[in-house]
């Protein structure tokens, strides 16, 4: 990659690390409202006008998803910054329908209840809030979950397209097979498949994810559930799959993997796209953002987000002998784990 197109790249990350920060921002306020709710101030003591246009512009633009400029030299006017051009419809990468999911009130409507989760037995915020758990009712909800599959495509292929121009592609150079674990509709494969044309790809997801979409000659879908099953190939990828999963289960998954590899003569490898905490060395805002995923995670599933310290200790309790991490996607990371 030249250096413009690095700058372009690290841009267009920060700026979609920016955006997930305000698209997540109503956090804070959830977070608040819990902690009023649980007396916590209270404890810690015991133990020792309106918003009118203008003014909410001027938020949009303290946040950074707006700049204040001028026009011909004296109108004062709102000028688009790295975060809101991702939000224009008709340019490759639109984040809008992503943003336009996550502050649904279905998907907001949990954080109201965070301490009420906190005192109950529900496994997940969502359940107790929804009576069924996230990916059931990705299945019930046919329209939701058409929006959040649009919205985890635009993700990919935000990722993908700059994985195959950058030196990062080398990772997939030379395999002759992947499987594209939880790959929802197939957008990270589909660019991957045309990219390498001789790998042939695998995308595997739920039934209610993968029914009906169209085949190519080097991708083909199977409607299941990981846990039983996962095809045998010279990698396995899992992009935003372990973030939605405990250390219990990501250790099944990747126990498995570890013998499907050792079955096929000790070849192959994990691809792990997904966030690596790590407050001491990074931005500020790019932990916040990884701070508040990881409140999301911890409330629809029972995944979190993870430090390295915490990856490393799954990849070595799962039989893998060592793993790179490279900090690329602004607030995820490319991890590849081998035997
Ligand atoms: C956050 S989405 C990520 C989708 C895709 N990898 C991406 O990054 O765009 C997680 C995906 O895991 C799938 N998933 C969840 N549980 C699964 C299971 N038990 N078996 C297969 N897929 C599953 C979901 O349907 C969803 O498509
Ligand atoms: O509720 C979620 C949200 C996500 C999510 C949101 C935005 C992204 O760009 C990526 C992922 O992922 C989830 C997930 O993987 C899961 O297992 C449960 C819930 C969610």
């Amino acid at each position: 990659m030249d250096a413009n197109q690095d700058q372009g790249a690290k841009e267009l990350f920060q700026g979609q690390a920016q955006l997930y920060k305000l698209m997540f921002n109503h956090l804070s306020s959830m977070s608040l409202k819990c902690a009023i709710e649980l007396g916590i101030a209270d404890i810690i003591h015991s133990h020792g006008q309106a918003i009118t246009l203008s003014e909410l512009m001027r938020l949009l633009v303290h946040s950074g998803c707006f700049k204040k400029t001028k026009v011909n030299g004296e109108e004062e006017a709102y000028g688009l910054t790295a975060a809101s051009t991702l939000l224009i419809k008709d340019k490759p990468y639109c984040l809008s329908p992503t943003v336009s999911v996550f502050v649904d009130p279905f998907f907001v409507a949990p954080f109201q209840s965070l301490s009420i989760w906190f005192k109950g037995t529900e496994l997940t915020l969502w359940e107790t809030v929804h009576g069924i758990t996230f990916w059931e009712f990705m299945n019930q909800n046919p329209a939701i979950n058409q929006r959040f599959n649009e919205a985890m495509a635009s993700d990919s292929e935000i990722m993908t397209s700059f994985v195959v121009k950058s030196e990062c592609k080398q990772i997939f150079e030379g395999l002759g097979s992947l499987v594209d674990v939880g790959g929802g509709d197939g957008s990270f494969s589909r660019i991957i498949c045309e990219a390498f044309p001789g790998i042939k790809c695998t995308v595997l997801d739920l039934p209610h994810v993968v029914a009906n979409l169209p085949e190519a000659d080097n991708l083909k879908y199977i409607a299941g559930d990981m846990f039983p099953f996962i095809p045998p190939a010279d990698a396995f990828l899992f992009k935003l799959v372990f973030h939605g999963l405990g250390d219990e289960d990501g250790l099944k998954i990747l126990k498995k993997r570890r013998e499907a590899i050792a079955s096929n003569g000790e070849r192959g490898k994990v691809i792990i796209i997904d966030i690596v905490i790590n407050a001491e060395e990074e931005e500020h805002e790019l932990t916040e953002t990884k701070f508040l995923f990881d409140i999301v995670l911890s409330v629809n599933s029972t995944g979190k987000e993870r430090t390295e310290s915490e990856w490393a200790k799954l990849f070595f309790d799962a039989g893998f002998s060592h793993y790179k991490i490279t900090p690329i996607f602004g607030m995820r990371s490319l991890i590849e784990v081998y035997p």
